[in-house]
């Protein structure tokens, strides 16, 4: 086993103590300042960092963020999208050494132009930064009003929503009809119907405070409900569902009945990780491995780069089947499956006693 995920399997990294980092993107102007303002009015938040990233060397974003709450640290750390590495580990290994209140958690806005990849990246990546913290999500601000004709003419709006694990939309004092919503959020659904969607702006802060204070290994519930939405997204899962097309990402379930022998599936993975990394905007799923059937692996990804899997340590519902969500630029849903299954009967071939 050498590919990347087969070492992260091998290495057997215990979810530990680690601080959960939450990233807030969202387009130019969508709303991300005025909701992080809201969330630091909000009470019990202390310990909890702010990294602004802005674009340009002279940003304002960080003196229109109001310093509201004790125990909250604002950095703002230059341009996001070209020195993404070096400025973010800096920030967060300086907030993770300083001294005063214990750290709880860290939420990062980005800039409104950036994608958001290679954020996650470097909080996935890089090992000092994956040993003391861990990326609880992405929240994804979107205008109401002008969230349509964003998503149509900027490719980046469209991979910051398909990122996201809650799509928080802006503006909605402004529509004078509320069924004008319905187009924005069908499109939404349609690049990524995995997220949740919250519209009350009134709850915004309450669901983001909630969010970044969510620790993963509290998250066997949303594990779970996170099938139910691919459900949504999907339609039936009974087999592998049919790509859902739009702005040149499709989602997909690979769905699985048999138990999958542990190697032929980080032999698979690795495969598809090295060959289509870039393409895979997110993975995330529930392995039933035939080595250990009672305990399901979550696999949880950001094109190359997975996140160490974890055993959990019961299956959230009596679903046992493997289900694998997949959030991708152009990937044939058919081929992945065949490959997977090819790589699986091939390992029963020489080891008939794995099942
Ligand atoms: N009416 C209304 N205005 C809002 C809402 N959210 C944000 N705004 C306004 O929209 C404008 C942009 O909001 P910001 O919070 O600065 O947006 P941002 O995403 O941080 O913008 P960038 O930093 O440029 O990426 C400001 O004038 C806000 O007052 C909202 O829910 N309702």
């Amino acid at each position: 086993m050498g590919g990347h995920f087969s070492s992260l399997l091998a290495s057997d990294v215990a979810p530990g103590e680690r601080v959960p980092v939450t990233v807030l993107t969202g387009f130019l102007g969508s709303g991300k300042t005025t909701l992080l303002n809201r969330l630091l009015r909000l009470p019990d938040l202390h310990g909890t960092a702010v990294i602004v990233n802005e674009f340009g060397a002279v940003g304002i974003d960080h003196d229109l963020i109001a310093q509201t709450t004790e125990g909250t640290i604002l950095l703002a750390n230059g341009c996001m999208c070209c020195a993404v590495r070096s400025d973010l580990v800096e920030a967060l290994n300086r907030i993770a050494e300083r001294t005063g209140p214990p750290l709880r958690q860290v939420l990062i806005e980005t800039s409104g132009l950036v994608d958001p990849g290679p954020i996650l990246r470097t909080l996935m990546a890089d090992p000092g930064i994956r040993s003391r913290f861990e990326l609880a999500g992405v929240a994804c601000t979107v205008d109401a009003v002008l969230g349509m004709g964003t998503l149509d003419r900027h490719p980046e709006s469209v991979r910051q929503v398909a990122v996201a694990d809650r799509l928080l939309l802006t503006k909605t004092d402004l529509l004078e009809d509320a069924a004008l919503l319905s187009p924005l959020v069908e499109r939404l659904r349609e690049i990524n119907g995995l997220a949740q969607l919250h519209a009350d702006r009134e709850s915004q802060p309450q669901v983001l405070r909630d969010h970044i204070q969510a620790r993963k290994s509290t998250h066997v519930a949303p594990t779970d409900t996170l099938f139910y939405r691919a459900q949504y997204a999907a339609g039936d899962m009974a087999t592998d569902s049919t790509p859902q097309h739009r702005d040149g990402i499709s989602t997909f379930v690979l769905v699985r009945d048999m138990p999958l022998p542990r190697d032929a599936f980080a032999a698979w993975l690795d495969m598809v990780i090295a060959m289509r990394g870039e393409d895979l905007l997110r993975v995330k799923g529930l392995v039933h491995q035939a080595e250990d059937p009672d305990r399901p692996l979550v696999i949880h990804g950001v094109q190359h780069l997975f996140h160490p899997p974890e055993l959990l340590p019961a299956w959230p519902s009596a679903d046992r089947r493997t289900r694998i969500v997949f959030i991708t630029r152009g990937v044939d849903a058919q081929a992945l499956g065949e490959t997977l299954d090819v790589l699986v009967r091939r390992h029963l071939r020489r080891s008939p006693s794995t099942l």
